[in-house]
């Protein structure tokens, strides 16, 4: 039986349970705090654990997959190689100061830096060849210049309002550019096992990155219209029951759904209609 770690709290946990759901994967009944759940009809066991731990259970290899974030898994150091982006939980890590002080990377030789990701915050202060303290808190950290114990600090930025509220500003380049992934044991094989369940998650990954639009256009126009919309192999082009017509169905990126609605109806073609894809397998 496949063993899935899936994070059990915190930012990453709802999304992740709402994809392998999307993904045709038995979901923990509301308010269950059950640490595992067997899924017999896809012969996999889900456990369900703390974030941060996740990767090291999977790098140690007790576990074949997990969802965690990019972020906590450098943190943790364990060897584990990702194998899907999976679109949710982005974030960044930074650097942060009191907002207005001047606070710069160079600055960071001699300081207290609170942070809740000590190895990121190690690795990149060894890169740098800056000597600091580094002071690893469980969380709030945004807190710990106002309460004394650091002069900066290096923590999650998602929206940047829990900085702002703090009267803090992010400084420096970003440490990790963060969002969850699917990871495994760095250079395991992937079994067909994996592989099924990294397809299904690609799969609703996929669905929620693009949508299907369709249209009509005039057949002479179809060249330069269907061009606005090659879709991934090509677009599918379907006969009318007015000859002079066809009928047009392409996939596109979400976030551009409007503009290219816009221009296919600038070039011509009518009763563009979009409508979101649940899942899908690319092949
Ligand atoms: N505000 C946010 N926006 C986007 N992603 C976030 C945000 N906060 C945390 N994350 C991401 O979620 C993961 C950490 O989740 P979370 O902070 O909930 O776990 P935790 O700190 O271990 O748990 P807890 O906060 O309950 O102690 C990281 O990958 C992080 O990048
Ligand atoms: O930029 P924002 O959108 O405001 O989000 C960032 C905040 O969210 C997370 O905190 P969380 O809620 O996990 O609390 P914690 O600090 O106790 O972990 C993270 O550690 C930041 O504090
Ligand atoms: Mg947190």
């Amino acid at each position: 039986m496949l063993r899935v770690a899936v994070p059990n709290k915190g930012a990453l946990s709802e999304s992740a349970s709402e994809m392998l759901s999307e993904a045709g994967y038995r979901r923990r009944t509301e308010g269950s705090k059950d640490l595992t759940l067997i899924d017999r009809e896809n012969d996999v066991e889900f456990f369900f654990l703390r974030p941060k731990d996740i990767a090291v259970y999977v790098g140690s290899g007790r576990l074949e997959l997990g969802i965690t974030g990019r972020d906590l898994s450098m943190d943790s150091m364990a060897e584990v190689d990702e194998l899907l982006d999976l679109g949710f939980g982005h974030s960044t890590f930074r650097y942060a100061g009191p907002a207005g002080s001047g606070w710069t990377t160079d600055r960071l030789a001699g300081a207290r830096i609170a942070t809740s990701y000590p190895n990121i915050v190690r690795q990149d202060l060894e890169r740098r060849g800056i000597e600091a303290e580094v002071i690893r808190l469980d969380g709030a950290v945004e807190i710990s210049i106002q309460l004394g114990v650091a002069d900066c600090i290096a923590d999650v930025v998602g929206s940047g309002r829990t900085l702002k509220v703090h009267g803090l500003e992010a400084f420096g380049d970003i440490l990790c550019d963060s969002m969850g992934v699917l990871i495994s044991r760095a250079g395991e094989a992937i079994t067909p096992a994996m592989a099924q369940l990294r397809a299904r998650l690609q799969g609703v990954v996929f669905a929620q990155q693009y949508m299907m639009l369709d249209y009509d256009c005039p057949r002479e126009l179809l060249d330069s219209v269907s061009a606005i919309t090659p879709g991934i192999e090509s677009p599918t082009v379907s006969p009318m029951a007015d000859p002079a017509w066809v009928a047009v169905r392409s996939m596109v990126p979400r976030k551009k759904v409007n503009s290219i609605m816009d221009e296919l109806v600038a070039a011509g073609a009518k009763a563009v209609i979009a409508t979101d894809i649940r899942s899908c397998r690319m092949g």
